[in-house]
């Protein structure tokens, strides 16, 4: 049998997962399983297909027997255990979103990583909770086990001084208050596969959009992100599933000083009742609105849509133009119409999609969808976090067995 490296991916409505083999000699990681819960709070599913792509499960369940991530991570922690009959893997990687201050790179968990990435809870509660939960899970029955923590804010850290700041006194600057940016690990792996997939604009001026149910935008140069739409926590930039992207402080000062709703009250908004969910009062779910033909539907796609269009704008003057776009993740990868809409809102910096090729739904891997005419560059580009915390999981892996 050969060492397998487990991942996790706890997401804002989906738990993805994924296992690796470790190929002797060469080191490659040869994938063995992959899948995920996903659609939490909207349609609770679990898909899982094997090294040959088949399905091995497929489970719909109820809203309330899978209404949150806490739940989702208890019922793959089972299927996982009555699938897997092999050994233990030597290591599990896990997406912590939030690393702060300290953690510009990947890290082996221990008790005193476990306690500083506790301290971050109030800045990504929607995530890191159930970040940690499986490594405290895990830690408690399989102590032996390496752990590793890869998080979303670590591709970000380089950002220059500008783009890392608030415009607020220094000290809290000093203090962590600042802007750290989120997705990184999916911006990293599309990156890392540009050089293979769009070669021709690899060293360039991009623009990475990753659509899922949380969303941002990263702005790359010569393969490092120069900023991006997320700031200090998740909740910044475009609108999301359920949080609200850009939102002016004064809003939370009058709905705490005018409404006397608590701060809990307001981290419950804030997290859960906005964005797409809260403008439509349908749902969270990109699908289900395109679905609708409610005009609060239409006026949380036509929000999101304008948003995504500004803040192409306004990251592509931090990297002074723009050489190509990449769409990724749940929004991005499968659905022509919103990546359509947003081309079009950003047609004025030269873009012209290639209609069959942004429309063809069969086509899986990366592609080009723009047409020849088009000044900028647009991509499709399946992100791939689950293998970007396999590489470095094996990296610590290795490290520590020499
Ligand atoms: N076929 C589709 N058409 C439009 N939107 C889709 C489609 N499939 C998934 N989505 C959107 O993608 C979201 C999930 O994206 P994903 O990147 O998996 O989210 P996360 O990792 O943040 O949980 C869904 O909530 C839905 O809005
Ligand atoms: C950081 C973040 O919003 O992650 P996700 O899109 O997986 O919810
Ligand atoms: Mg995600």
């Amino acid at each position: 049998m050969p060492d397998t490296i487990l991942v996790i991916n706890a997401g804002s409505s989906s738990i993805k997962f994924q296992l690796f083999e470790i190929a002797d000699g060469a080191g490659e990681l040869t994938l063995s399983l992959k899948g995920q819960i996903e659609g939490i709070g909207s349609h609770p599913s679990l898909i899982a297909r094997n090294k040959q792509g088949e399905i091995v499960t497929h489970r719909i369940f109820a809203v309330a027997d899978l209404p949150d991530a806490r739940a989702a991570l208890g019922q793959l922690a089972s299927w996982l255990r009555a699938w897997h009959d092999g050994a233990f893997p030597v290591a599990i990687g896990h997406r912590v979103v939030h690393g702060g201050p300290d953690y510009d790179t990947h890290v082996a968990v221990d008790d005193d990583v476990l306690a500083k990435l506790e301290v971050l809870v109030p800045l990504a509660p929607l995530h890191q909770p159930n970040n940690l939960l499986p490594i405290r899970a895990i830690r408690a029955t399989q102590p032996g086990v390496l752990q590793v923590a890869c998080f979303d804010t670590a591709f970000h850290r380089g950002h220059p001084d500008v783009a890392d700041r608030y415009a607020i006194p220094e000290q809290l600057y000093l203090e962590g208050i600042r802007r750290y940016g989120f997705h990184g690990l999916s911006y990293e792996y599309i990156t890392r596969s540009l050089p293979i997939v769009a070669s021709e604009v690899a060293g360039g001026r991009i623009v990475v959009a990753h659509l899922g149910s949380g969303a941002s935008m990263c702005a790359i140069r010569d393969g490092r992100s120069l900023d991006s739409t997320m700031g200090f926590t998740a909740l910044d930039g475009l609108p999301m599933g359920t949080r609200p992207g850009q939102l002016d402080a004064g809003v939370i000062l009058h709905l705490i000083t005018h409404k006397g709703m608590t701060a809990d009250a307001v981290q419950h908004l804030l997290y859960h009742d906005c964005g797409l969910k809260g403008l439509s009062g349908i749902s969270n779910d990109v699908r289900d609105l395109l679905a609708s033909d409610d005009p609060r539907a239409k006026l949380a796609l036509d929000y999101f849509v304008y948003r995504a269009g500004l803040a192409l704008g306004s990251l592509t003057a931090a990297i002074e133009g723009l050489d190509a776009i990449v769409f990724t993740a749940g929004i991005g990868e499968n659905s022509p119409v919103i990546r359509a809409r947003i081309c079009r809102q950003a047609r004025w910096l030269g873009i012209d999609l290639d209609k069959t090729a942004n429309a063809a739904t069969d086509a899986a891997g990366a592609r080009l969808i723009s047409s020849p005419a088009s000044r900028v560059r647009v991509y499709v580009i399946p992100t791939d976090e689950e293998r970007m915390i396999a590489h470095h999981t094996l990296e610590i892996f290795r490290r520590q067995r020499r």
